[in-house]
Order: structure tokens, then C-alpha cells, then sequence
């Protein structure tokens, strides 16, 4: 379903790539964990299954398309395709939870309904579904700013869930979380992500989690597969290839 062909990011100005001939292939399903140090290039390579960053070289091909030769407008599309959830949340703090989790529709509407906040009674039945989903139906007129960490996650997920996903991707979406709190975002991650059968790919530090809630561990050094295997393999060879200077 995702498949990445020697994808080469290479940054203007930086001496090496930031991930470095890389070819990997993801099946609906199968929930990925990301692991390696800071700097190993997590973040690139999630943006770059997103196409917000391109490729120096290679290709990235998505239900049989190449993401990088689509026109701007079909990478829109194909975004709003793949739910994303961010460490900082990107939240709108002065906005409720429902009128958060109905922005994840933005893509599929028209300019001027997203200007005005047009939204229909089906979108926003949805909208109250998903947030029940997450755990939080008593707050879905409670606005954002007054949440916790985890609640604002739980908005984020809810927010990814209306975009009707095929894919999840999240970039360290529980690293502002106490460790608590992190595994029942995961716990929410993998029930959604068990239940839409998605793919879903997610940047985590915490290994002990990305070994509990993840069906495939892809470990990352200096922008090359230093592991990849499922959580029982990951044994303290594996590990010290990835997290060995
Ligand atoms: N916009 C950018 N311009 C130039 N270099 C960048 C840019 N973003 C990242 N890099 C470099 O690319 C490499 C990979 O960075 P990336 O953020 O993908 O790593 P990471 O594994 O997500 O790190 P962390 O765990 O610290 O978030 C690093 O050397 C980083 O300095």
C-alpha cells in the first residue's frame, strides 16, 4: 500500500541526507513503530510519506501513485488521506473540541464552507462519534485551551479520525505526555487503528511503548534501516545498531 524505492531527503546546505536511500514497503494493517536517536531522521521520513517534504531521489508510491510526480493539487488530496498527529497537537486553543475534530474535514470541503464553519448535521453527528470514540464525549463544547496534554492528543486523534484515513502518521505524538498518559493514547491509537484497519506509522523515543502497541518496528540510524522486525526481534543487538554511536 505504501512503498518507498531507494528514497534519498537530502537538505540544501547539510553534508549527509537526512535519510539515505531508504526502500521499505507498508501493508494495511500493520502499525509502525519508529525508533532511533535524536537527529536519525524520524520526522523527515514521516513528512516525507506526507509528500510536505520531498524527495532528493527515489520515489514513494501510494495505492499504485507515485507521490512525488502528483500535481499540487492531487497531494492535497492524497493528504487528506493520511491523518496526522503532532507532538504539539496543532490545535485551534480558542475553539472547541467539536469545531477542532470538524476541521479535519477541511480538505474535502469547499473554500468558503471551511471560511464560514459550514458544516452538516451528518458531519457533525460524526464529529460527536469520533470524540466518543476518544473518550471525550462530555467535553465536545469545552474549548480546547482548557484541556490537559492528553485530552488535547485525544482532539488530535479525533481530528485525524474525521479526515476518514486510510493512513495514520504521527510525529512523537505522546513525547509532552507522562508516561501514563502516553500508553492510553497509544492504547486509543491501536483500537482506531485495529478497528479502520489503517496503516499507521509513528515516530516514537519511548521503546518500551513502540514494542507494546506496534506489529513492526523500523529502527532508523543516520537516515538508513538499522531494524526492521517485529517487537519480539528487537533484542539488545538490534537495539544497540540503532542507538549505538
Ligand atoms: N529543515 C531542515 N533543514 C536542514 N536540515 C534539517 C532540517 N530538518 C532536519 N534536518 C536535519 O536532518 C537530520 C534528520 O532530522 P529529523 O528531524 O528528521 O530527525 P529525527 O530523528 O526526527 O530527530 P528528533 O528525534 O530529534 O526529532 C538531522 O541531521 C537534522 O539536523
Amino acid at each position: 500500500m505504501i512503498t518507498l524505492e531507494n528514497v534519498t531527503v537530502k537538505y540544501p546546505g547539510a553534508a549527509d541526507p537526512a535519510i539515505d536511500n531508504l526502500s521499505l514497503s507498508f501493508q494495511q494493517g500493520e502499525f509502525i513503530g519508529v525508533l532511533g536517536r535524536s537527529g536519525a531522521g524520524k520526522s523527515t521520513f514521516i513528512r516525507t510519506i506526507n509528500a510536505l517534504q520531498e524527495v532528493s531521489s527515489g520515489e514513494i508510491i501510494v495505492d499504485d501513485y507515485s507521490v512525488h510526480s502528483l500535481s499540487d493539487e492531487d497531494k492535497r488530496r492524497l493528504r487528506t488521506k493520511a491523518g496526522m498527529i503532532f507532538q504539539h497537537f496543532h490545535l485551534i486553543p480558542r475553539m472547541t473540541v467539536l469545531q477542532n475534530v470538524l476541521t479535519g474535514r477541511f480538505g474535502q470541503k469547499k473554500w468558503y464552507e471551511n471560511l464560514l464553519g459550514l458544516y452538516s448535521e451528518e458531519e457533525k453527528n460524526e464529529g460527536k462519534s469520533v470524540i466518543e470514540q476518544v473518550g471525550l464525549e462530555k467535553m465536545a463544547g469545552r474549548r480546547v485551551e482548557a484541556l490537559s496534554g492528553g485530552q488535547k492528543q485525544r482532539v488530535g486523534i479525533a481530528r485525524a479520525l474525521m479526515q476518514q484515513p486510510d493512513i495514520f502518521l504521527g510525529d512523537e505524538p505522546v513525547a509532552s505526555l507522562d508516561p501514563s498518559t502516553a500508553k492510553s493514547i497509544f492504547g486509543i491509537l491501536r483500537s482506531v487503528h485495529d478497528e479502520k484497519k489503517l496503516v499507521t506509522i509513528i515516530n516514537i523515543h519511548d521503546v518500551e511503548i513502540a514494542k507494546k502497541f506496534s506489529t513492526r518496528i523500523i529502527g532508523l540510524k543516520e537516515g538508513k534501516l538499522a531494524f526492521d522486525g517485529r517487537p519480539e526481534e528487537l533484542d539488545e543487538k538490534a537495539y544497540n545498531r540503532i542507538y549505538d554511536e
